[in-house]
């Protein structure tokens, strides 16, 4: 595991290896290896697999170095595989801190380690970062990234490794915090330098030029408590000519920009890409895709870093495609935007203006924080045309392949500001979102208007080439490979090779769960293997429960590895029990009422809107005679192990007995309509 900077900005000399995240400091998730072809990819087969400790999310893309895997699953379990075989080498589980769970905003996933010098790099979902010996699996050292502990901090994204240096963003702008990028030491875990996102107290002086520049985008001083947002919770890329990290920053906290900045100002650096100098943290430029977000449109989605011709010259330019619908293409060295179109329909903006940089905005869209009392549908909604799942970039096709979401969501204003506290709620967001209908109907009508895509983008042109159609969102990150191929999962729990020319479906096997995370290809001793890591869980299935039903899977999280040839079993989870009987349903229609809000309020992000869990957390409309029994005891922390924190502080007895009888209607109601399967979806969204 002796990786260093030299390796990984020479990646195309050792393609038997993918050893940081994005394979390259470029992230462009595109192999040279080419042993698998177009030609011969439907003889692909199960190598092996291997078995993750918890079943919920996997979002992790694998690191491969020399002959063993390094990967994460949930909770930020660590592990080291032999490649070849997938035989555990090494565990290591460093034990996040349970009873704040809860303050993770999408369940507890993890999107992978970094490896550098013998070391392997995991930040934890509690808001350490911690070295790991790659030999042994035993921890070298360990450090809390939180700057401010009373706050609601996390971390899902991957360390990246630069200049010797590790760099950790972290997650929380749901629950007002203050975003910032911070680089440690990769040998001794000494703070290296610190970049902050938003800006702090406006009495206090700036923290260096970046904030000197954003500090002028923001109006009030409610941001000071309620965090400003801006968490750097994702992606991360490099460029070794330029020496500068590029960040890509989240959304606003609150939500709302009235309760955030007197919905005032462009709010910097929310929603941006911030390039920094990669030793010294130090500002270069921005370019921010959503002045003064108000949707959750964050810019964290995975970058690309390529050299294009474009008008006859050669740029290098940086791409993404962020949650607001657009693609865009920058000029790396400067921040200067080159090129905006669409890559789904979109309501929020009507275009982009070339010569300003800025979004056309709806006036329709924006309506709610300009303090209209009206919900609003927008398009995309909060988890974007695009969210965190990796796009890939081929130089052979030219083109960039992006799992994509047409969705949409209601936005309103409320008439106040909550005050912060540390219980995860929808109350935290400073607006209301996430209205959906109960009745299965109407629920299956909503669900029809939510689908998945892959998309293959030509950059240059700025226009799709082709696209695969899915029946729902959160489909799996994309691979791009020398073979003229596309690897794909998809959330209705299948594993897919597309011709990456055509968009030609060539190779497609069951993976016994929905896929989101982005596969790999590696070889060794001459044998190339692709793995996907499979595993459901993460926003969507947690929080839009019953959408995300359509996917029809299970959270079972394994790794799986394909060879030519290969003939391994698919390890399948168990069938679901049936749910039990539930207690009759006694209470009053307002005692019920109550409970609803409650419900929808504190407990519908991890399991569900109106009780509909998606599969990965328990659906509480299914609780065993056992738990109806222990249910205050639970909601005051007895089920603090398995993650469920502790709500004592929150509820009141009353409170607590309100959301019970809630529960136990949605039960009765869910006998009386029957299985949750939503009406088959049009022939339109169907999958491929
Ligand atoms: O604002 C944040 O701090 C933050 C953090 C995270 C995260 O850490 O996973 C997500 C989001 N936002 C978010 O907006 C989002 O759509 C999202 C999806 C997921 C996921 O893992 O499925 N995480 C996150
Ligand atoms: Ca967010």
């Amino acid at each position: 595991a002796d990786v260093d900077g030299k390796r990984i900005a020479n990646a195309d000399a050792e393609p038997g290896n993918w050893m940081s995240h994005g394979r390259d400091y470029g992230e462009q998730r595109y192999s040279p290896l080419k042993k698998i072809t177009d030609d011969n990819v439907d003889e692909l087969g199960l190598a092996w697999s291997y078995k993750l400790d918890i079943d919920r999310g996997v979002e992790a893309t694998p690191i491969v170095v020399d002959g063993v895997m390094y990967t994460t699953g949930p909770f930020s379990i660590v592990y080291a595989l032999d490649a070849r075989t997938g035989k555990e080498i090494w565990k290591y589980d460093p034990k996040s801190d349970r009873s704040r769970a809860g303050e993770a905003c999408c369940d507890a996933i993890n999107r992978g380690v970094a490896v550098w010098k013998g070391k392997v790099y995991v930040g934890v979902l509690d808001g350490r970062l911690e070295a790991i010996d790659a030999k042994t699996g035993e921890r070298v050292w360990s450090v809390d990234t939180r700057y401010d502990r009373e706050r609601s901090y996390s971390i899902t994204g991957a360390p990246r490794v630069v200049n010797g240096k590790v760099v950790i963003g972290n997650g929380g702008a749901e629950f007002g915090v203050r975003g910032y990028v911070t680089a440690y030491d990769a040998e001794t875990g000494d703070q290296a330098w610190r970049f902050f996102t938003v800006p702090g107290d406006p009495d206090k002086p700036a923290e260096g030029k970046g904030m000197e520049i954003a500090k002028k985008t923001w109006h009030g001083r409610a941001f000071v408590e309620q965090g400003g947002g801006g968490t750097a919770w994702d992606s991360f890329a490099y460029d070794p000519d330029l020496n500068l990290l590029y960040i890509g920053v989240g959304n606003g906290s609150l939500w709302d920009p009235i309760w955030r900045s007197e919905g005032k100002g462009d709010n910097l650096f929310l929603s941006s890409i911030v390039a920094v100098n990669a030793d010294t943290g130090e500002y270069v430029w921005h370019y921010q895709t959503t002045p003064g977000d108000a949707w959750d449109y964050t810019a964290t989605q995975h970058m690309i870093l390529a050299d294009l011709e474009i008008k006859g010259e050669q740029r290098k330019v940086l791409m993404q495609a962020p949650k607001n619908g657009f693609f865009y293409v920058i000029d790396r060295a400067t921040g200067e935007l080159l090129s905006a179109e669409n890559i789904v329909p979109i309501n929020w903006a009507k275009g982009v203006d070339l010569k300003t940089g800025r979004p056309i905005v709806d006036d329709e869209a924006a309506a709610y924080w300009k303090g209209e009392k009206k919900a609003k549908l927008v398009q995309p909604g909060f988890w974007g045309a695009h969210d965190w799942h990796p796009m890939s970039y081929s130089p052979d096709t030219g083109l960039v392949y992006i799992p994509a979401h047409i969705m949409s969501a209601w936005y309103e204003h409320v008439p106040d500001a909550p005050a912060r506290n540390k219980f995860k709620s929808m109350y935290q967001l400073g607006l209301k979102t996430g209205m959906m209908p109960e009745d299965p109907e109407g629920l299956g009508k909503y669900a029809d208007t939510w689908s998945g895509k892959l998309i293959a983008w030509d950059p240059v042109k700025q226009q799709q080439a082709w696209e695969v159609p899915y029946v729902t969102i959160f489909n799996g990150g994309t691979l791009s490979t020398a073979g003229n191929l596309v690897f794909e999962g998809s959330a209705d729990g299948r594993v897919i090779a597309y011709a990456a020319d055509t968009g030609k479906k060539l190779w497609e096997q069951p993976a016994a769960s929905g896929v989101m995370a982005a596969p790999i290809t590696y070889s060794v001793d001459g044998e190339q293997y692709v793995t996907f890591m499979a595993g459901w869980g993460g926003a969507f299935s947690t929080f839009a429960g019953a959408l995300s039903l359509r996917a029809g899977v299970q959270p079972y999280a394994q790794v799986l590895t394909y060879k030519l040839g290969g003939t391994a079993e698919l390890q399948e989870p168990a069938p679901r029990e049936d749910a039990p009987t539930p207690p009759p349903l006694t209470a009053d229609a307002a005692t019920v009422e109550a409970g609803a809000k409650l419900y929808d309020g504190y407990c519908s992000q991890c399991h569900g809107i109106h009780a509909v869990s998606g599969g990965v957390l328990p659906d509480l409309r299914m609780l065993s005679p056992e738990t109806h029994k222990q249910f205050l005891g639970i909601l005051h922390g007895a089920r603090i192990p398995d993650g469920m924190p502790s709500f004592g502080e929150a509820f009141d007895q009353e409170q607590m007995e309100q959301i019970h009888q809630y529960l136990i209607k949605r039960a009765h109601d869910r006998i009386e309509h029957g299985p949750d399967d939503l009406p088959q979806p049009t022939q339109k969204t169907a999958s491929n």
